[in-house]
C-alpha cells in the first residue's frame, strides 16, 4: 500500500517534470538563435573593447540597438554563463567576459563564432527538416534530401558558403592542432620532412604545424574550389584534387574531421 502512494507520488513529479521539460524542445532553437544574433551584433568585441564593465545603456548605444531589446539578448546570455554581471564605477550593472563569451570573438586562437555561424546558417538548418528521411529503411542523406547533391558539390557551386565551411574549420582546426603540438611534438621529430593535410580546408592546420615544426614542408590537399581561395602561408604547398582519385606523396598524412566524407 506504502509502495503504491510512493510511486503515485514519483509519477506526479516526474509527469510536472515533464510539463517543464517540454518547452526545452519547443523552444529549442532558441540558443542558436540568440548566440548568432550576439556574433552578427559584435556583443563580445563591444564588451572586449571597453574599460571595465559595460553597462546597458553604452552597449546599446555602442551597437545601435533598441536597450529593451537588447536587455532581454543579455539576460538569456548571461542566464547561459555567456557574459556576467559586475558592478561599474558608477555602482550600476555591467557587462564583462566569461571564458565562455570569450569563444565568440570573431577573432583569436579560441573563437568559435565562425563555426557557430556555419552551423546556424539557413543552409546548414535545413537538412536538420530531412533528418526522418534519413533514418528511414532507404532514406536519404539529410543534405541530399535538403539541395539534391552532396554538401561538397553545393560548396562547390556557392562560393559565400564554402567560405563558411572553411573559416568554420579553422575554428577547431586551431584548437586541435595546438592541442597536438603541445601533447605530442615528439611524433613530429621523427625524420618527417613532408606533411600532407587530406582535406586540409584553408590551410589553417598546416600553417600551424609548419610553424611549430619549421623543418617540415606541408602540402595542403582539398577539393580544387577551395585551395584555389586559401590564403598563401609560408612553408605550405597548397594542391588542389579529389581524395578518392590520389592524395599527393609525402612522409606522413594528416587527416581530420574528413572521413566523413567518405561514403
Ligand atoms: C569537414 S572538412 C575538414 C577540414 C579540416 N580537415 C578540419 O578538420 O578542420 C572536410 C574537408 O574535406 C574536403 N573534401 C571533401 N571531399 C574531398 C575530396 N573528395 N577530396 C579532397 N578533399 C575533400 C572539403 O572540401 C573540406 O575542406
Amino acid at each position: 500500500m506504502e509502495r503504491t502512494s510512493r510511486d503515485s507520488e514519483m509519477k506526479e513529479e516526474e509527469d510536472v517534470q515533464a510539463g517543464v521539460d517540454i518547452w526545452k524542445y519547443v523552444l529549442g532553437f532558441a540558443g542558436i538563435a540568440v548566440v548568432k544574433c550576439a556574433i552578427e551584433l559584435g556583443i563580445a568585441e563591444a564588451i572586449e573593447n571597453h574599460e571595465g564593465p559595460m553597462a546597458l545603456s553604452e552597449l546599446s548605444s555602442t551597437l545601435g540597438c533598441v536597450p529593451f531589446s537588447l536587455d532581454r539578448i543579455m539576460r538569456f546570455l548571461v542566464h547561459h554563463h555567456f557574459f556576467k554581471e559586475e558592478p561599474t564605477i558608477q555602482g550600476t550593472a555591467g557587462y564583462v567576459h566569461t571564458p565562455l563569451s570569450r569563444r565568440l570573438l570573431r577573432q583569436g586562437e579560441d573563437s568559435m563564432a565562425d563555426y557557430i555561424l556555419l552551423e546556424s546558417s539557413p543552409v546548414m538548418l535545413a537538412p536538420w527538416h530531412h533528418l526522418s528521411s534519413r533514418v528511414r529503411v532507404n532514406g536519404t542523406a539529410a543534405f541530399e534530401a535538403a539541395y539534391g547533391g552532396d554538401i561538397w558539390k553545393y560548396a562547390a557551386a556557392n562560393p559565400a558558403f564554402s567560405r563558411l565551411i572553411n573559416d568554420a574549420m579553422a575554428c577547431d582546426a586551431r584548437l586541435a592542432v595546438s592541442a597536438i603540438i603541445e601533447s605530442c611534438p615528439k611524433l613530429f621529430d621523427t625524420g618527417i620532412k613532408t606533411l600532407v593535410d587530406v582535406g586540409g580546408g584553408n590551410g589553417t592546420a598546416l600553417g600551424k604545424f609548419v610553424k611549430a615544426f619549421p623543418w617540415i614542408e606541408g602540402i595542403n590537399f582539398d577539393l580544387p574550389h577551395v585551395v584555389s581561395v586559401a590564403a598563401k602561408c609560408e612553408g605550405v604547398k597548397q594542391v588542389g584534387g579529389d581524395m578518392f582519385d590520389s592524395v599527393p606523396k609525402a612522409d606522413a598524412v594528416f587527416i581530420m574531421v574528413s572521413v566523413f566524407s567518405l561514403n
